[in-house]
């Protein structure tokens, strides 16, 4: 059977942690093991960190910039450098690739989601491994998938991947950071989203040297994969023979189940692909009414509009503590909303001066996160 595999790799396993060079055997046998799936008929995209480590490499820095303006110059440097390596080693496995920089916005816009959604398909269907990053020369901060662990998971999503790979330079996820915590537990298999937020996993704040998101942006970007019902597996970057083991059985690394039931394309591009532009606060009654009913938003049930928003914008439905619960989008915009939260739908025409739909959100434009 043909699979769609897609394989994250962080600068953690891409470059020596001392020195900031490149980790040749270990990007060698990265090379190896894809043609390798390739040649066994399997669709396999390449999501590469590495573009800001390299750079650094090239001229010389020895910590990882944190000017904006700095680090799309070094990255500028640092992806042709990295994209020849891959090209060289891939040319002599006789394997095409091709290089795809990403920003938000081409997945915020539906057009130019579902346009991305065609490259990609192309591109696998010429036989071809893409190796994707963010364009981080030209993405400006408002419109930044920000790590490369969230882009893979949404470059998995928009495929419908069978396998999502985050290689990394832990062994697996561990009930909190090995590196400060000796004896955190380690953890095998994560069945459900519901399992996830029970183990409480603890994250600290940042990830290695040069890594980007840490464990954090894993777990994020685990439950938009799983979301999607795609297999994902957070495993040690230094193995990458490992991925052909995993597809073939073996449990190595963290394993996480996808959901039985995934969230229509439509759903997850309005969750995942869409920038949410305000908040919405609910109370209790709305809460069980969307999480639990599966019924449309009312005004009723709003406590508290964040944001300014235009009809049809994205936004954020959270609890009275500001935990998200679910996106949709808004058939108000956010004035015409600060006036009719807390209201009846029949008292909404009288508020507003004209007749509106009787939902803030419709339950087809309503996702639960
Ligand atoms: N609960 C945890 N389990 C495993 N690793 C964790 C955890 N919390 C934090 N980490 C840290 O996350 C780091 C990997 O993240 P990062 O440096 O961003 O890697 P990459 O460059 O591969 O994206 C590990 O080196 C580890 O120290
Ligand atoms: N786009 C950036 C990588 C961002 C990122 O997520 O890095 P990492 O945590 O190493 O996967 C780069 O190429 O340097």
């Amino acid at each position: 059977m043909s699979l769609t595999i897609v394989v994250k790799i962080g600068t953690s396993s891409l470059t020596q942690p001392e020195t900031g060079q490149l980790a040749l055997s270990t990007i060698a046998t990265l090379a190896e093991t894809l043609c390798h799936l390739r040649r066994q008929g399997h669709r396999v995209i390449l999501v590469s960190s590495g573009a800001v480590g390299v750079g650094c490499a090239r001229l010389g820095l020895t910590e990882r910039p944190k000017a904006i303006a700095l680090k799309q110059a070094v990255a500028a440097v640092g992806q042709g450098r990295l994209i020849r390596i891959y090209d060289d080693l891939f040319t002599t496995l006789q394997q095409a690739i091709a290089q795809v920089l990403l920003t938000r916005s081409d997945l915020v816009q539906r057009s130019r989601y579902l346009n991305a959604y065609n490259t990609f398909q192309e591109l696998l269907g010429l036989g071809v491994i893409p190796i994707v990053n963010e364009n981080d020369t030209v993405a400006i901060d408002e419109l930044k998938f920000g790590d490369n662990d969230t882009l893979s998971a949404l470059v998995a999503s928009l495929v419908e991947a069978d396998w999502l790979f985050l290689l990394t330079d832990v062994d697996r996820l561990y009930s909190a950071d090995p590196r400060s915590v000796p004896d955190a537990r380690p953890i095998a298999l994560v069945s459900s989203i519901k399992e996830l937020a029970q183990l409480q996993i603890q994250t600290g704040s940042q990830g290695s040297q040069w890594g980007t998101g840490g464990m954090a942006t894993k777990i994020s970007a685990a439950r938009i994969a799983i979301a999607a019902g795609v297999r994902t597996v957070i495993t040690q970057g230094r193995f990458p023979q490992n991925i052909e083991k995993i597809i073939q059985g073996e449990l190595i690394g963290t394993h996480f189940e996808p959901q039985p039931e995934p969230t229509s394309a439509r759903k997850r591009w309005i969750a995942y692909g869409l920038l949410p532009a305000g908040k919405l606060y609910l109370d209790e009654g709305a809460i069980a009414a969307i999480s639990l009913a599966g019924k449309s938003l009312l005004a009723a049930g709003i406590k508290l509009v964040e944001g300014e928003f235009r009809t049809q914008d994205a936004v954020q439905l959270c609890d009275s503590n500001g935990n998200e619960i679910a996106r949709g989008l808004v058939n108000y915009n956010s004035d015409e909303l600060q006036k009719i939260r807390g209201c009846h739908s029949r008292e909404i025409s009288a508020i507003l001066g004209y007749a509106g739909v009787e939902t803030v959100i419709h339950r087809d434009n309503l996702v639960l996160i």
